[in-house]
């Protein structure tokens, strides 16, 4: 691979919360080691690196596309990656670089603004993002400082320009004057605690505390620290082998993952955990019937699919793009003889859902393009239905590095509608005696508990069922004790409903409630 100038050691996918505390004494290994005070390069910046170092070239652009075209950073990334042509080494750093730096801009931006005679808002979008990642190089990452510090200086002239050079230059050697510990030290010290827990970890103010009440809720109120730094953790890859006869087999592709270094998931069956690794490289994954898919989803999908199938079942997946849950409820379909309506609104998605449900036979499934709250037009009765819902997607951040930051506490009053209109959409689709799982990957109170206490208000004809009890059945062995004992002291609705947490079942923070259809 081609040498970088004293880039330094890479690799440690390190986050704030997880800094070392030895201030500025710390060893960053590799050949940019730091063991003394922080050396900084003596020319001027406009006598430095003309040319954008390519592994950082492809992180600024990644920030660029997230800010000005609302890209997600998991989808752009590795098509930047390729453009740029990177090896293994230099994507890896890229994406450390890039997440890092967009998972921690609330605190990255909050060190900046004490280094900068302005606004924030009032730097060039491209100089601000370039400081955010060379604030990430030298407080979160194995870089060396005057590496950290020449190399944004050197993409800020090729990307921007000779003029903000000189101001990127003094930010950066400021703000590496301080390791992270300090800086969140000083930024903290006359802040309350949810103030300075949001600053250490990254988290918007009103984040932490929507996760504070729903852990208490839920029982786990010491909990608040552990999640948030579950958050700040890159997540496992998680697979599931689709069920049933398929060609070729769920089962034997799951296989082939083992046999390639995944290991098998001790939380539910047909899933398994692949650390480090390209995934594409596993014929199942290409074919289609192994799938990367989170296990807290493959969870909760079973838990609804597996109880007492009669055939001839019709079964409903009401928000279904992309299509995870539904290739899963697709083969069990196709394995129980039932059928499955798969229901997505945005066309770009709902061919996600083809393409998912793809390898299982056709006769189990079939795709409406449409608006889950028209369903009642179809004049079909329902016996099992799962909500998906459209959520904040507070209990995805370790996937989603930006979303933290571009979800408004504002998004709340929008989404709780639509999922109540969802809801009731499905509730008027229910066959009797049917059943009707509400989902999200989000712990907000006003999305999971509320809502499923507003709906069961709404129809005095629902029934909400032990989803505890449920999930239990089709868990394994350390699955049943991960889900613990219901919190002591609860509401009903949050005994009998399941949150699972990043920090304890190294799942997405998904919400899994059960409801059934009197009979009249
Ligand atoms: C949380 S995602 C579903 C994830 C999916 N079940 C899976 O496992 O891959 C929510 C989905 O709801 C869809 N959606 C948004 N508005 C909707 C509506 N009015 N009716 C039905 N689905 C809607 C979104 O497009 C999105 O695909």
């Amino acid at each position: 691979m081609s040498q970088q100038p004293g880039r330094g050691e890479r690799g440690s996918n390190r986050h704030p919360d997880r800094r070392n505390t030895q201030g500025r004494q710390r060893n960053r290994g590799g050949h940019g080691e730091n063991r003394g005070p922080r050396k900084f390069s003596q020319s001027a910046p406009s006598q430095r690196s003309r040319r954008a170092d390519p592994a950082r070239l492809v992180a600024f652009r990644v920030l660029r596309a997230v800010a000005l075209d609302d890209a997600y950073a998991n989808l752009v990334l590795p098509h930047e990656i390729r453009r740029a042509k990177l090896d293994k080494r230099d994507a890896a750093f890229a994406t450390e670089l890039t997440y890092g730096a967009l998972r921690a801009q609330g605190t990255y931006d909050a060190i900046l603004a004490q280094n900068v005679d302005r606004e924030l808002d009032q730097l060039d979008p491209p100089v601000l993002n370039a400081l955010r990642l060379g604030a990430h190089q030298l407080l979160a990452m194995r870089v060396d400082d005057h590496a950290a510090v020449n190399e944004t200086v050197g993409l800020v002239r090729d990307q921007v320009g000779t003029g903000p050079s000189g101001l990127v230059n003094a930010v950066l050697r400021r703000v590496g004057e301080k390791s992270l510990d300090e800086w969140v030290a000083q930024l903290t010290a006359e802040v309350g605690e949810l103030d300075a827990l949001a600053l250490r970890y990254a988290h918007p103010a009103w984040v932490v505390r929507a996760l504070r009440q729903s852990l208490k809720l839920h029982g786990r109120g010491e909990d608040l620290e552990q999640l948030l730094q579950a958050d700040n953790l890159a997540p496992e890859v998680h697979l599931v082998g689709l069920p049933g006869q398929l060609q070729p087999s769920g089962a034997e592709s799951l296989e082939q993952a083992l046999q390639a270094g995944a290991r098998p998931s001790e939380l539910i069956d047909g899933a398994a955990v692949f650390r480090g690794g390209d995934i594409g490289r596993l014929a199942g994954v290409r074919e289609g019937a192994l799938r990367v898919q989170d296990i807290g989803s493959q969870w909760v999908a079973r838990a609804l699919a597996e109880p007492a199938v009669s055939p001839g079942e019709r079964w409903l997946d009401l928000c279904a793009g992309p299509g995870g849950k539904a290739a899963l409820l697709g083969a069990l379909a196709a394995e129980y003889g039932v059928h499955l309506t798969a229901n997505e609104p945005a066309a770009h998605r709902a061919e996600l859902v083809q393409k998912a449900l793809a390898p299982v036979p056709a006769e189990a499934w079939s795709v409406r393009t449409g608006d889950g709250r028209t369903i009642g037009e179809l004049g079909t009765q329902f016996d099992r239905i799962i909500v998906d819902a459209p959520c904040t997607g507070l209990g995805a951040l370790r996937r989603r590095p930006e979303s933290r930051w571009r979800r408004q506490l504002s998004d709340l009053a929008e989404l709780t509608v639509l999922q109540e209109q969802l809801l009731d959409a499905a509730v008027g689709v229910l066959a009797e005696d049917g059943l009707l799982a509400y989902v999200t990957c989000s712990p907000h109170v006003a999305e999971t508990l509320v809502q499923v206490e507003d709906a069961l208000r709404r129809h005095s004809d629902l029934e909400l069922l032990d989803a505890h009890e449920v999930m239990t059945d089709v868990a394994l062995p350390a699955g049943q004790e991960l889900l613990g004992s219901r919190p002591a002291g609860s509401s009903e609705v949050a005994a009998k409903t399941v949150q699972l947490w990043p920090h304890i079942h190294g799942t997405d923070a998904m919400f899994f409630a059960l409801m059934r259809k009197a009979e009249s």
